[in-house]
């Protein structure tokens, strides 16, 4: 029932009782039989049993209402006698404060200027002469006694008010009021709490609304569906200009907004190194890729792209194939095949870690295809490559292990402070670099400085540890071939079980120990190390001196010859 007493609203009239708009009509909101129905131009009209009034103002604060004639029809004074029951019947006042009127009403009809209204009323008090019109014509009707306001009829206005029910008491208390149920008098009014407020909103404004916002969703629909396949269409024109390149066997070039479709916004990051951030990306369901946002590089546009076009042309089942690149302003981007087991790093345990080692001839194999890839750098393709950083990290194992080598070439586009790199990424690259890299004092940069740091990396897969010990960091670099050296001498046994492993075990070491001699001319070049890990006949496998063997003896014999070629050589500052 509360909800059926709201307050509702015609265009800005509210509507409540003791008015009720005609929907949802309750016995209990309003005088019995009187509604307000809300037409389709937003006007209130007072419905009586015979006739209907147009609201023009209703004060539920001066319990006042104001009523006029329905447009539609011409003469108020016409319907005299059901709007005099209706005032009386429901004890309205006139907002006139004078005697009870006598009124008299002359029928004027044959005078022209009568037409819309051919009724003149006037109080047979006073003269009806202030119409200021001709009323000779005029005939007398009838005599009434009435409450109302001549003057008001004649000009088709009805200022009513009502002194009940009186809802003062019910609203200076915030509350609402209604009649009671079975109420008798116009006095039987209860307040009560009103929660809700509705605005009421005409029928032809809510469908009109729902058309436009049903509209404007049909609109959203469709742009999303043209969207989706022009995008689908986008991705299939990427791919298809892909994989033409793929064929042609050149690099394809990305826009940064592709790369940032192809991560799915940079959502997933695979890893981070020292020139740049590593995401995984999906050119289509069957293509996934790593997209290295590169941080710095040293070339700049035109010279970047001539890089990709050669980078791109390196094919190699032991190298990581470049798929694309991207020269955007600042954005330099490069575009791998995923390799979801990630790099050797993460797989490299001591042989004793059972669950974790990955078996000696699976190492073999990683050792050797290493090796592979760094022959084909260095010597197969027609832009020879010194990859300056191999290590553990950048070798990615393929589902089926096979090692690929990344980020080579990455050197010379990549700004790359050496001794900055050594200390903010010591865990991965300080115990791989080549002594001449530090000091020409051990001779020529070369590709020997790739060996070097392929010994390395060969050393820490066989001793399943990292070749840094950070925490013994007086002589790191130096203690753990020294222990190698002792391994392959036979002075400390690893712990290796099969004779097959340990023959293995051995080869990988012996190569290992001749790819870290500390001058670059005592190491082998990479052909005679794929020999060496190849061959099976152990006995031809000599060992290397073991530069370790005395600290002081190396020390002093390395300066003495450090001294020499000091005063051959251009001293380069660190
Ligand atoms: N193609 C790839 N597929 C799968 N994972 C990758 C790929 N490329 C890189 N990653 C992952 O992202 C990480 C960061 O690679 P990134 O080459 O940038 O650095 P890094 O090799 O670890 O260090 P640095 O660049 O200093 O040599 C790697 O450790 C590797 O796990």
């Amino acid at each position: 029932v509360e909800n059926e007493c709201e307050e509702l609203w015609c265009g800005s009239q509210a509507i409540r009782f003791p008015f009720q708009l005609v929907k949802g009509m309750h016995e209990t909101c309003s005088y019995p039989r009187l509604c307000v129905h809300c037409t389709e131009h937003n006007d209130a009209m007072l419905l009586l049993p015979t006739m209907k009034l147009l609201v023009r103002d209703i004060s539920y604060r001066s319990n006042q209402i104001a009523l006029t004639h329905d447009p539609d029809e011409d003469c108020f004074l016409k319907k005299f006698s059901q709007i005099n029951d209706f005032v009386q019947r429901y004890q309205f006042e006139s907002t006139y404060y004078g005697p009870r009127n006598n009124l008299s009403f002359l029928n004027c009809s044959s005078g022209d200027m009568w037409k819309s209204c051919p009724i003149l009323v006037s109080n047979s008090g006073s003269s009806v002469l202030y119409w200021n019109m001709d009323i000779t014509s005029c005939t007398k009707m009838f005599d009434t006694i009435s409450p109302l306001d001549p003057y008001s009829l004649q000009v088709n206005l009805l200022e009513l008010r009502w002194s009940k029910p009186d809802c003062t008491k019910c609203e200076t208390e915030g509350k609402r009021c209604r009649w009671k149920i079975n109420a008798t008098t116009q006095s039987d009014i209860q307040c009560f709490h009103c929660k809700s407020k509705r605005i009421h909103v005409p029928k032809s404004f809510i469908f009109s609304t729902a058309g436009w916002i049903l509209l404007g969703l049909g609109v959203i629909i469709v742009f999303k569906i043209i969207y989706h396949f022009k995008e689908k269409e986008e991705d299939q024109v990427r791919l298809d200009k892909f994989l033409e390149d793929y064929r042609a066997e050149k690099p394809t070039r990305f826009t940064y907004a592709d790369l940032k479709r192809i991560t799915n916004g940079f959502k997933e990051k695979l890893g981070e190194g020292a020139h740049g951030s590593v995401f995984r990306g999906k050119l289509s369901n069957e293509i996934l890729v790593a997209v290295k946002i590169l941080n710095k590089t040293e070339s700049e546009g035109n010279e970047f792209i001539n890089e990709m076009e050669i980078m791109g042309k390196i094919h190699h089942i032991n190298v990581v194939r470049l798929l694309g690149f991207c020269a955007e302003g600042l954005y330099h981007a490069l575009v791998y095949h995923l390799f979801p087991n990630g790099s050797l790093q993460i797989f490299i345990f001591p042989p004793d870690d059972k669950d974790n080692f990955l078996g000696w001839e699976k190492l073999q194999c990683i050792a050797l295809g290493i090796a592979k890839g760094i022959e084909y750098l260095h010597q197969g393709c027609n832009h020879p490559i010194i990859h300056f950083d191999i290590n553990p990290c950048n070798v990615l194992l393929d589902c089926n292990f096979t090692p690929k080598i990344s980020d080579f070439g990455l050197a010379k586009l990549c700004s790359k402070n050496p001794s900055l790199v050594s200390m903010t990424t010591a865990r991965g690259t300080l115990g791989y670099i080549a002594p001449e890299v530090f000091s020409r004092n051990f001779g020529n940069v070369s590709y020997k400085s790739d060996i070097y740091s392929y010994g390395m990396l060969l050393l820490e897969m066989v001793g399943g540890r990292k070749n840094v010990d950070l925490s013994s960091a007086q002589n790191f670099n130096v203690l753990y071939p020294d222990w190698i050296h002792n391994l392959v001498d036979g002075d400390v046994h690893i712990h290796v079980e099969d004779a097959g492993d340990v023959k293995i075990a051995k080869r990988l070491a012996i190569v290992g120990l001749w790819c870290i001699q500390w001058h670059p001319v005592n190491r082998p070049c990479i052909k005679s190390v794929i020999q060496m890990l190849e061959t099976r006949e152990e006995n031809q496998l000599n060992m290397p001196p073991n530069p370790f063997h005395s600290v002081t003896s190396v020390t002093t014999r390395g300066l003495t010859l450090a001294r020499l070629q000091t005063m051959e050589l251009e001293v380069i500052e660190e």
